[in-house]
C-alpha cells in the first residue's frame, strides 16, 4: 500500500530543447509528487514528453541544447539544475534508472558482475569481496538462476528477460529511495514481460521505494501502478489513483486511451477513439486546451482559456473543463473502428 511520505517533489517543471534559436518546452509545467513506497505510472501516447519528464529528474540532457527550469525537490536539493558531479553522487545511488533496451544501456564488452559492481565501487565502501558477495545476492534478488555462472557472462549470452533482470539488479544496487523505470517491459514478449512487472511489484514492496514507472501500455498500468498521471503535450491531464482512473475516467483523452484497449468480454466489438496525434515538439498548441483540436465538435465556450488541473475528487485532478462535455456519441471526428 502507498504510503504518504513524500520522496521527490516536482514544481512547475518545463524542459526545453534547442532547435536553432529558441527552446520548445516538451516538459511544459509540469507538478507532480511522488510518495515512498508507491508506483506511479505516467502513461501517454508516443511524443507526449514522458521520457524528458524521466530525463530530467535524472539529469540526463545535454546542457547546451536543454534548458530545465523550476523543481525537482530531493532531500534538500533541487534536480532541476543541479551539476553533473552531483548528479554522479545522486544517480545510482539514491535514484536507480531501468530502461527499455537493456542491450544498448549494458555494455557489451564488461562481464555482467563487474556491470552491477561498478555503482558499488562509485557509491560504497565495500570491499572487493563484499562487492562479489553483494552481486550475487542482487542477481539472486532479481530471480537470476545460478548468479555465479551469470556474473562471469556477457550480455549477449543471456536473454533479453534477463538481460531486464540484471538492469533492474544494477538500479536497485545501492538500495535507491527512487527508480525511475522508461518503458522497462516494453521491449519483451507477454510472458516475460509479466514476470518482470510481477519482479518490479515484488522488490517495491520489499524495499518501500518510489517507482516512476513510465508507459505507454495502460495493460502495464493496470497490473502494478498505485497512481497514474496521464501526460498530453507535455502536460498532465488527468491524476488519479489507478482505480479511480480507470473506474471513473473523466479528461476525453484518457476516456479515449482506455477506450482502446479491447475487453474480452465485450458485446460491442467497435472502439470509440479519437482521431490523430500528439503534435510535434513546434507544433505543439501552447495556448488554451491543447487537446481541442482533436475534438473540434466541442463548442470553444466548453474549454477553459487557460486550463488548470481541477480536484473533482480526493486526490482525482483533471484538466480543463471540456470534460463535462465531452461524449464519443454521434460525435463528428470520433472514429469508430
Ligand atoms: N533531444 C531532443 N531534442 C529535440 N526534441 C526532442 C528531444 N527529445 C525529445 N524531443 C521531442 O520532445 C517531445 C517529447 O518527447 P519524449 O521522448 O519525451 O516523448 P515520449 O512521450 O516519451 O514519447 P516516446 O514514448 O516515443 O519516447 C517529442 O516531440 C520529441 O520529438
Amino acid at each position: 500500500m502507498a504510503s504518504s511520505e513524500n520522496l521527490l517533489t516536482i514544481r512547475n517543471l518545463h524542459t526545453g530543447f534547442r532547435i536553432k534559436d529558441t527552446y520548445y518546452n516538451a516538459v511544459d509545467d509540469i507538478s507532480i509528487n511522488l510518495n515512498k513506497n508507491e508506483i506511479l505510472a505516467i502513461v501517454g501516447e508516443s511524443g507526449c514528453g514522458k521520457s524528458t519528464l524521466a530525463t530530467s529528474i535524472l539529469g540526463l540532457h545535454v546542457a547546451n541544447n536543454t534548458k530545465v527550469t523550476g523543481e525537482i525537490l530531493y532531500k534538500d536539493l533541487n534536480l532541476a539544475g543541479l551539476s553533473e558531479d552531483k548528479f554522479n553522487d545522486i544517480r545510482g545511488n539514491d535514484i536507480g534508472m531501468i530502461f527499455q533496451d537493456p542491450l544498448s544501456a549494458l555494455n557489451p564488452l564488461m562481464r555482467i558482475g563487474e556491470q552491477i559492481s561498478e555503482s558499488l565501487v562509485y557509491h560504497t565502501k565495500f570491499t572487493k569481496e563484499q562487492r562479489a558477495e553483494r552481486v550475487l545476492e542482487l542477481l539472486n534478488q532479481v530471480g537470476i538462476p545460478n548468479p555465479a555462472r551469470v556474473a562471469n557472462q556477457f550480455p549477449h549470452q543471456l536473454s533479453g528477460g534477463m538481460r531486464q533482470r540484471v538492469m533492474i539488479a544494477i538500479a536497485i544496487a545501492c538500495k535507491p529511495a527512487i527508480i525511475v523505470a522508461d518503458e522497462p517491459t516494453t521491449a519483451l514478449d507477454v510472458t516475460i514481460q509479466a514476470q518482470i512487472l510481477d519482479l518490479l511489484k515484488e522488490l517495491q514492496a520489499e524495499t518501500k521505494s518510489g517507482i516512476i514507472l513510465i508507459t505507454h501500455d495502460l495493460g502495464v498500468v493496470a497490473e502494478v501502478a498505485d497512481r497514474v498521471a496521464v501526460m498530453y503535450a507535455g502536460q498532465i491531464i488527468e491524476e488519479a489513483p489507478v482505480e479511480e482512473l480507470f473506474n471513473n475516467p473523466k479528461h476525453p483523452y484518457t476516456r479515449s486511451l482506455l477506450n482502446s484497449i479491447p475487453q474480452m468480454n465485450s458485446e460491442n466489438e467497435k472502439l470509440q477513439v479519437i482521431k490523430g496525434l500528439v503534435p510535434s515538439l513546434k507544433n505543439l498548441p501552447r495556448q488554451g486546451c491543447r487537446f481541442s483540436s482533436r475534438i473540434p465538435w466541442l463548442a470553444a465556450d466548453t474549454h477553459e482559456e487557460d486550463p488548470v488541473l481541477h480536484e473533482v475528487s480526493p486526490g482525482h485532478l483533471v484538466r480543463c473543463t471540456c470534460w463535462k462535455h465531452f461524449d464519443f456519441e454521434g460525435a463528428e471526428g470520433g472514429q469508430l473502428r
